[in-house]
């Protein structure tokens, strides 16, 4: 059953539901930024955006978790590949961190131009 096409997806997105659920079990950033997403859900509903406005706001959503996602992976290969303090490492988690900056700058733009009109 494993070793057909359908079997080795469904494998497939065993290990990331998996990796998904680590990320929320161990990642305080991860953490924060779901409940974050939570909040803005709630939001969603109390002013009742639009479905273009829904379809925004969640692409932002998972932007910034998934941003944040990759961030930690360059951050545990880093830790990994060079425990130790390392100029290039410290460069390496910076730039990591600097993605899920763009992403998250985004997201608040996103979050302004949908729900201050509202207020
Ligand atoms: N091994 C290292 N060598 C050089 N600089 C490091 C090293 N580890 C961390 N740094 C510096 O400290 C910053 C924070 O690194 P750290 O791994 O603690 O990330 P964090 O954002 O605090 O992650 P976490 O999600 O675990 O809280 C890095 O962006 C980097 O500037």
């Amino acid at each position: 059953m494993w070793n057909t096409y359908f079997g080795k997806r469904l494998k497939a997105f065993k290990f990331a539901a998996k990796g998904a659920f680590l990320l929320l079990r161990y990642e305080t950033s991860v953490q924060v930024q779901t409940a974050i997403a939570i909040i803005m859900t709630v939001a969603g509903f109390y002013f009742s955006i639009s479905s273009t406005e829904w379809l925004i706001q969640t692409l932002a959503i998972g932007m910034v978790i998934s941003t944040e996602g990759l961030n930690t992976v360059a951050e545990k290969i880093a830790d990994f590949i060079h425990p130790d303090f390392h100029k290039k490492i410290g460069f390496i988690k910076d730039i990591a961190a600097g993605a899920v900056f763009f992403a998250a700058v985004s997201a608040v733009i996103i979050g302004c131009i949908i729900y201050i009109p509202k207020l």
